[in-house]
């Protein structure tokens, strides 16, 4: 029987040196994106705001629009319905970017995150879009969990200020591969949603994100390796590289972990493309070894997941990407 990854891929974690300029941006992560798929990666991530500065200030200045996804009605009433069409170019370069090098590098591209206005909410959210190799669009992701924190004489950042939530979880399937979860930065201190994604049968949780380095350094590393533990799959976070003058500094340490919450590879904090090869039936060898997988004692306490099985769509809450 095949496993939860059907076959070994290569991942690439993309840690980009970004500025202020969209342009150059998307021109850089494009030289990037092909340099990992010319090393061999399938799979290829670009980090949270990859094509603008981090920043409240900066998201109503580089938002695009995209088109939303249809009403759950009309997304029941055709699974093929459920994405939205392309928006025009001129009102979302970032999306056609990211398509057209998808295909170019003929890869699975999670496209970091960009900031998005929404015409239909009025409200701007903080959005990941995943494309095929063939630059279709599989999946949108408007990050859950604003980052909304207060250390006094260390950090305080309010994305809340200016950005809204979005309302689901997303996994993605990629069709020679098996499935992955796509959630963004802050995302990842909840372990409910990543918990989800595992028991719907992801094989790894993807987060663009770009901690800081009061949070990086306490809990980065420490996140990827528990949401790994405690779910058996490989975990991948890719950050922005540092820029010291910028306005906001990026954690850096992009790094992939496997089932076993061992650290696959990890970077420092400059620019560099990060490379794991995730394995077919290593997901599976460890849950044998440490089978709490199927120990978990549902009678004692509920399952989270229970509640993501209903909906219109049959997916309750999770959009799941053709
Ligand atoms: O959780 C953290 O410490 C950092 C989160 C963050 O930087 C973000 O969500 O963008």
């Amino acid at each position: 029987m095949a496993g939860l990854l059907k076959k070994t891929v290569k991942l690439a974690l993309v840690q980009l040196a970004s500025g202020a300029d969209k342009t150059v941006n998307l021109a850089h992560a494009r030289s990037k994106v092909l340099e990992a798929a010319k090393a061999g990666a399938k799979i290829v991530v670009l980090p949270e705001c990859f094509n603008s500065p981090y920043g409240t200030q900066y998201f109503p200045k580089y938002a695009e629009t995209l088109n939303d996804s249809p009403s759950s009605k009309a997304a029941a009433l055709s699974k093929s319905a459920s994405l939205p069409s392309p928006p025009p170019a001129e009102q979302a370069p970032s999306y056609h970017a990211l398509s057209a090098l998808a295909s170019e590098a003929s890869v699975y591209l999670v496209g970091g995150s960009i900031p998005e206005y929404s015409p239909s909410t009025k409200k701007y959210y903080n959005t990941s879009l995943t494309f095929s190799p063939k630059g279709v669009l599989l999946a949108t992701h408007r990050k859950v969990h604003l980052f909304d924190i207060d250390i006094p004489g260390k950090i305080t950042f309010k994305e809340s200020e200016v950005l809204s939530p979005g309302d689901h979880l997303t996994i993605v399937d990629l069709p020679e591969y098996g499935k992955i979860a796509v959630a963004i930065c802050y995302d990842i201190r909840f372990p409910e949603l990543a918990m989800i994604a595992a028991r719907k049968g992801c094989f790894a949780l993807i987060y663009p994100g770009a901690f800081n380095l009061t949070t990086g350094s306490l809990h980065w590393q420490l996140l990827a390796r528990a949401r790994a533990v405690d779910n058996q799959i490989y975990v991948g976070l890719c950050s922005p590289a540092r820029d010291m003058s910028a306005s906001y500094n990026a954690w850096g340490h992009s790094l992939v972990v496997d089932p076993s919450a061992q650290v696959l590879a990890e970077t420092d904090e400059k620019e560099n493309i990060v490379y794991a090869d995730l394995e077919s039936g290593k997901i599976e060898e460890v849950r044998k070894g440490i089978p709490i997988y199927t120990q978990r004692r549902f009678d004692i306490y509920p399952d989270v997941s229970a509640g993501y099985g209903g909906g219109e769509d049959g997916e309750g809450d999770v959009k799941v990407g053709k």
